[in-house]
């Protein structure tokens, strides 16, 4: 570890790396324009990727002027307003339609022609999860509309390089494997900063630099492009075990997903994202606004599931949101709905009040269903840096996470942290945000993930 603290800058700045159209050409020469290539593989929502068509620009002041529209589509329940909150057990046998506003779906639009693209001048509001695609405007898939200045991620592993080229850590191996390095500990000092800098984490750095020394001086690489052949085989065996995607078990009736994080994280438009993939695979759904601390979080999920076709449970600003994920609940098993995906407001791990409410909605939901919920999923961003093991190590004790969503992975993430919470955890990394589009929220695919952060080859 002494060498993290007297090594040199590689010989080409990352950042000075361009990429001429004949390398990314002969990088990828498979490739597709990307409104040929419909599908991708290991991507089970695939029809996700056509429904980024670029968004018009009256979508997108559409888009931006949503919020007014939405925070009047907020329903408070009738039946709370001055009435006392009857026990959940007195609850359990009570209609649901007392408690609950249900947003009625909407007819889902049938798709139509693409609208030309027309890049927005600006990018959307950090809270706009709302549905960009107004009933004037030509059909076209509804979107969880996000930032609208970002082209679409490209299908693919490809779409993974394009969008995690920014991270510091590809950044670093680009500029490390540039121009055929020679093979020695310099090298190897240089892999070790790299990966520390980008979060990696001391530990899991050590063991995989002191491997490559290892087999470095056991004259294992013939030269530093098997170096990195066996850097790339590491980093793909650490991540290999988390790989694990999220699998909806058919006999749970819905199959409850939890969403848990810190503020600001991309819960709802996580939510947003899975529930555009998972009724793109065709099944029934349910949403429960349970951040209720955010009014906008309330209107951005009704509005989102007005548009889209799907219910979406939600009491008033501030309910308690153990009795909203409660209410869903019942509803859900009411109606025979497969999936129910329960939002809750962003909280500080630190925040011990907080951190017991968790608990308590996990309690709650228990009374309906003994295995509910099914998948605690908490969403972590990719950007918050060795930050995100505290965070989910205090999670994981008040709600026992089942799986992880790491978002922001394309904007200053590091990228590092994805292989810390792999090494520290254990926990199934079930998608991976790597953009604010739908098609961004890609199934975590450890190979994908590993090749977007590294050369191709030397001198790629
Ligand atoms: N670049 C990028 N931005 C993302 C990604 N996922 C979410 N975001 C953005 O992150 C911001 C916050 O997202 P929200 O869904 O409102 O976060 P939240 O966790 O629900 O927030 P709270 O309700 O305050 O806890 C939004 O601007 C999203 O568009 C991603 O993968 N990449």
């Amino acid at each position: 570890m002494v060498s993290f603290f007297r090594r040199k800058k590689p010989a080409t700045s990352p950042s000075e790396r361009r990429y001429s159209t004949e390398e990314l050409a002969a990088a990828f020469p498979d490739a597709l324009p990307a409104a040929e290539s419909a599908t991708v593989e290991a991507e089970p929502a695939a029809d996700e990727l056509t429904a980024a068509a670029p968004v018009a620009s009256a979508v997108a002041q559409q888009t931006i002027a949503a919020p007014a529209r939405v925070e009047a589509a907020v329903v408070e329940p009738e039946a709370n307003a001055g009435t006392p909150t009857p026990s959940l057990e007195a609850r359990a046998a009570a209609p649901v339609a007392r408690h609950v506003a249900v947003v009625a779906p909407a007819p889902i639009p049938t798709p139509g022609p693409k609208p030309e693209p027309v890049i927005a001048s600006a990018p959307a509001p950090a809270d706009d999860l709302s549905v960009s695609t107004p009933a004037s405007t030509p059909a076209s898939t509804p979107s969880v509309a996000t930032s609208i200045d970002k082209p679409a991620a490209l299908p693919g592993k490809m779409g993974w390089r394009e969008r995690l080229r920014g991270t510091a850590l590809a950044r670093s191996f680009g500029g490390l494997f540039h121009g055929n390095p020679k093979l020695d500990d310099a090298l190897l000092d240089e892999i070790e900063t790299a990966l520390i800098i980008a979060d990696v984490g001391v530990t899991a750095t050590t063991d995989l630099v002191e491997d490559l020394r290892k087999r470095m001086k056991a004259r294992e690489f013939a030269d530093a492009n098997a170096l990195l052949k066996a850097l790339r085989a590491d980093l793909i065996a650490l991540l290999a075990p988390v790989a694990v995607p999220l699998r909806v078990d058919p006999d749970a009736k819905p199959f409850v997903i939890l969403t848990v994080g810190v503020n600001g994280v991309g819960k709802t438009t996580t939510i947003g994202k899975l529930a555009r993939r998972l009724k793109g695979e065709g099944r029934s759904l349910m949403l429960a606004a349970g951040d209720t601390f955010r009014a906008a979080a309330v209107a951005q999920l009704q509005s989102w599931g007005e548009r889209n076709g799907v219910p979406v449970i939600a009491q008033g600003q501030n309910a308690d949101a153990a009795s909203v994920a409660f209410d869903a609940l019942q509803a859900a098993k009411a109606r025979g709905i497969q999936v129910l995906i329960a939002d809750t407001a962003g909280r500080l791990h630190t925040q011990q009040g907080l951190m017991a409410e968790l608990g308590k909605i996990k309690r709650v939901i228990r009374k309906l269903d003994d295995n509910a919920p099914h998948e605690v999923l908490m969403v972590i961003d990719g950007t918050t840096g060795q930050n995100a093991l505290s965070q989910l190590r205090q999670f994981h004790a008040a709600v026992e996470v089942t799986g992880l969503v790491v978002t922001k992975l394309d904007g200053t993430a590091k990228g590092g942290v994805v292989f810390a919470l792999a090494r520290e955890f254990g926990i199934p990394i079930r998608f991976a945000g790597i953009g604010e589009r739908p098609e961004d929220l890609r199934v975590f695919d450890a190979e994908a993930f590993v090749d977007a952060l590294l050369p191709e080859s030397l001198g790629a």
